[in-house]
């Protein structure tokens, strides 16, 4: 379960967080909505450890324990993952190598032994196939000349093959086509699972009807201002952000 309350941060300076609470159980899928500018990369961030984000206040357990006090590569251990929103190129690092490192950093923490290599490419062989990444795109350094849709398509092969605690999702359908949309949510819906929690961050209704929540939270001006069911992202869709000091407030 992933638990945080009243968490403050600030990014160069500025307080983006401001006092944000907000509970995900062990196996349910939350979706974050909100305008622009609001802060949910920025939650993404501060959960994941990246530099440049201050904690100032508050708190973040997930199964218990004190997500803030670890480094970026103890939250991934702990069983944390971030899909990110803009994934990077990393030439010269081929994507298969990537991730059977990053697997076995995963299960060392675990207390588990390596994987060599070949039992690595039949573990990546079942995960592939659905996520339609090619043997071709796992020979190239990570993201090196991939689609939009197919950086997208590589952050949830990455998902697929860490099976993390939480996964956050933040706008992976950004730059999707119609079929890459339901190729990525096909994948993201099989990882779904009584032990694993996914925070889902979208501008978008089109994804949630793919990836169905079990709640849907408005993020707006640093805090959760709003929480609801499915049908709030229809009514965030129909009615916009005006309510909670949106753009389109802002424009009025
Ligand atoms: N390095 C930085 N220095 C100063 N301000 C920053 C920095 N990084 C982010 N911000 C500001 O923090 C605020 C929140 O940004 P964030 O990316 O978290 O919003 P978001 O809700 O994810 O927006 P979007 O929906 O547009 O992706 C923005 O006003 C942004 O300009």
């Amino acid at each position: 379960m992933l638990e945080i309350e009243n968490l403050r941060a600030t990014v160069g300076g500025k307080e983006i967080l401001k006092g944000l609470t907000l509970t995900v159980p062990t196996g349910e899928v939350h979706a974050i909505m909100g305008p622009n500018g609001a802060g949910k990369s920025t939650l993404s961030y501060v959960l994941a450890g990246r530099a440049g984000y201050e904690v100032t206040g508050g708190s973040v357990k997930l199964d218990g324990v004190d997500l803030l006090g670890l480094e970026v590569e103890q939250r991934a251990a702990a069983g944390l993952f971030l899909a990110l929103q803009y994934p990077v190129e990393i030439p010269g690092v081929p994507t298969t190598t990537f991730l059977r490192t990053a697997l076995n950093a995963i299960r060392k923490g675990r207390g588990e032994s390596d994987l060599d290599a070949i039992q690595f490419l039949r573990l990546l062989r079942q995960k592939t196939k659905a996520l339609g990444v090619t043997e071709e795109m796992l020979k190239r350094g990570v993201n090196v000349g991939f689609s939009g849709g197919e950086k997208k398509r590589n952050e949830v092969l990455q998902m697929a093959v860490l099976e993390p605690k939480l996964a956050i999702l933040d706008e992976t359908d950004s730059g999707l086509d119609i079929d890459a949309l339901k190729i990525v949510s096909e994948g993201v819906n099989a990882l779904r699972g009584p032990n694993r929690s996914m925070l889902v961050i979208t501008h978008y209704q089109r994804l949630l009807d793919h990836i169905v929540p079990d709640r849907v939270h408005v993020l707006a001006q640093g805090r959760i201002q709003r929480s609801g069911g499915a049908e709030l992202a229809h009514e965030l869709e129909a009615h916009g952000y005006a309510e909670f000091g949106g753009e389109r407030e802002a424009a009025a």
